[in-house]
């Protein structure tokens, strides 16, 4: 496992630079097998790096029809609002895609289903039906993240009992600190289920959460800080969340 932080100027900067990263990386994985598992994130960086891969030159030399996309948690809303993770994908990047609609896993809403509880059910098994021998999800070519303030992922957040669920691989969450409250999300054992995972994060009020994930913080204070992908755990941040600011 290695890891490794690179520091880009800005937060413009940190979405370019992880838009060219995650299309050389899947043409490359292509060349030596497919499908390619890649799960998104929402957040700020997140969302912009989608806008960036949609921009690219590259984007069009990766065959999309051999990638599947999935989302690191959700915010449980219905399909179409706009505060959802994957309409913030959609708009960046998903509606001009030529990536067919059954690659593209959503996690279901309360349109579709009564609860998150059993929205992360019904995402468990889609990630089982894809799963690599032996476990309950494929191995994830790259998990890509971003980190609160608080130092949360996905939906994890400091301190709630989310954190300790192992025996499954998507749980709801309540009581989000971030709005909405209710949400959706990958466990620690599946978001570590992962080639590569990138952590994208810019921003003055990153700082110290980026700190204490890479100072090998407590986990259950600093739930960023239990990322470990299996080759590779990557920081890509701007000056600012290197907390080399001005
Ligand atoms: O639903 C979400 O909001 C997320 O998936 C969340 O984990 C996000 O990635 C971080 O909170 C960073 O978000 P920002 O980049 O907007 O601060």
């Amino acid at each position: 496992m290695t890891g490794g932080v690179v520091v880009h100027p800005d937060a413009d900067a940190v979405a370019r630079a992880t838009a060219a990263r995650l299309l050389l990386h899947l043409l490359d994985t292509q060349s030596v097998r497919r499908p390619a598992h890649v799960s998104l994130t929402g957040g700020g960086v997140g969302i912009a790096t989608l806008a960036a891969v949609a921009a690219s030159p590259l984007r069009d030399a990766v065959d999309w029809s051999g990638v599947h996309l999935w989302w690191g948690d959700e915010r449980f809303l219905p399909a179409g609002h706009e505060e959802r993770n994957d309409t913030g994908a959609r708009t960046a990047l998903l509606d001009d895609l030529p990536i067919p609609a059954e690659q593209v896993h959503t996690v279901a809403g309360p349109d579709e289903v009564a609860d998150a509880e059993t929205a992360a059910a019904r995402y468990a098994d889609e990630l089982a039906r894809f799963a690599s021998p032996g476990s309950a999800s494929p191995v994830f070519d790259v998990m890509l993240l971003g980190i609160g303030p608080d130092g949360h992922v996905a939906s994890l957040f400091p301190h709630q009992a989310t954190l300790d669920v192992t025996d499954r691989t998507v749980v709801g969450v309540h009581d989000s600190p971030k709005p909405p409250p209710d949400r959706v999300s990958l466990t620690l054992p599946a978001l570590n289920h992962a080639t590569e995972t990138w952590v994208v994060a810019a921003g003055e009020q990153k700082a110290d959460a980026v700190r204490r994930a890479l100072a090998g913080d407590d986990w259950h204070a600093t739930p960023a800080a239990a990322l470990q992908a299996r080759v590779r755990t990557l920081w890509l941040v701007d000056l600012a969340a290197a907390g080399s600011a001005g």
